[in-house]
């Protein structure tokens, strides 16, 4: 790469998208580096049918890792909890920076909280994680899929199709969206999916400059806690679509993984957490997954398929 010549960032470009990329071109404009970004259109931009089973797995994600590909661009921007956690020799995940907040918010069009939403109050999410952990406190709830961008799918609650959704605070405090939020919604009452609020910056594999370059970007806790959530993740086989939920956190050198199995109806909730060293987020998220197989979890990600 010549020295003058800008890193390119390829992104989406929902407004989420072009915010975090616009924040990594800042971050990296501070190193001294030029950017631009190339946006580009992918299918889970374009495609509003409800996401099912395999077909869903790296829908926002694999046109902007094309662009690596074919060099159109030399880093791709993620949210890390849209990245499959299936490895591809092709990347390297060379940065990731630290984590905005991690929950998950209620918007009620009404201003309720959970506890007291109406009986059957129809709630808006295309998660089977948030499904299932709703259902599992709220049996009486209907949960209906939704899809869109941060934008749109409150422009649904508010043309009253739904009486409340339930959305990642770091997409709402990035977007300065914040005020709509009803009710911060508890790691007891909604434990988020892995990789929630995490960026994953990454570069083509063959790469050394960008690669090193976006090093500078990468928080060291950070990577330890979403490692043991992606892990925990792949070892049970389940993808962004599965009901799991994990949440790493790290005082001093341990490390402490949560996770949750659900049964899609929120009937059966399998529950672990286990401490380990920060050094070891594999060995964590191996130990902490197989707890859960032993407890039963296989046949609730596979109804879930
Ligand atoms: N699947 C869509 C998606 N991917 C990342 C975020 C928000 C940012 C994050 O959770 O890191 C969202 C929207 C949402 O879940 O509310």
């Amino acid at each position: 790469m010549h020295d003058s010549a800008p890193i390119r960032l390829a992104t989406r470009r929902s407004p989420l998208a072009l915010w975090q990329a616009n924040w990594v071109a800042d971050q990296l404009l501070q190193q001294g580096h030029r950017t631009e970004l190339v946006l580009l259109t992918s299918r889970g931009d374009t495609d509003q049918a409800p996401i099912d089973g395999t077909r869903g797995v790296g829908f926002f994600t694999k046109r902007i890792q094309q662009a690596l590909v074919e060099g159109e661009a030399d880093v791709a921007v993620h949210s890390l909890k849209d990245l499959p956690t299936d490895p591809d020799e092709r990347f390297a995940l060379a940065a990731i920076p630290p984590r905005a907040a991690v929950g998950d918010c209620l918007i009620s069009g009404s201003d309720h909280t959970l506890a007291d939403l109406p009986n059957g109050s129809v709630i808006g999410t295309g998660s089977r994680r948030r499904a299932a952990q709703l259902l599992h406190m709220r049996s009486d709830l209907q949960v209906r899929p939704i899809r869109g961008n941060v934008q749109s799918r409150l422009e649904k609650l508010a043309s009253g199709e739904f009486d409340a959704i339930i959305l990642a605070e770091a997409g709402l405090s990035r977007l300065e969206m914040t005020q709509h939020v009803t009710e911060r919604l508890t790691l007891e009452q909604m434990l988020p999916a892995p990789g929630q609020g995490a960026l994953g910056i990454e570069t083509r594999a063959d790469n050394p400059i960008v690669t090193s370059v976006l090093a500078s970007l990468d928080d060291r806790e950070t990577r330890a806690c979403v490692t043991a959530e992606r892990t925990l993740l792949s070892h049970l086989s389940g993808g962004c679509l599965a009901p799991i939920a994990a949440l790493a956190t790290v005082a001093g050198d341990q490390l402490t993984l949560r996770a949750l199995v659900l049964s899609t109806d929120g009937k059966t909730r399998l529950e672990h957490s286990a401490i380990g060293a920060i050094d070891q987020p594999n060995e964590l998220a191996v130990e902490v997954g197989n707890q859960l197989l032993s407890q039963g979890a296989e046949p609730l990600i596979k109804e879930a398929r």
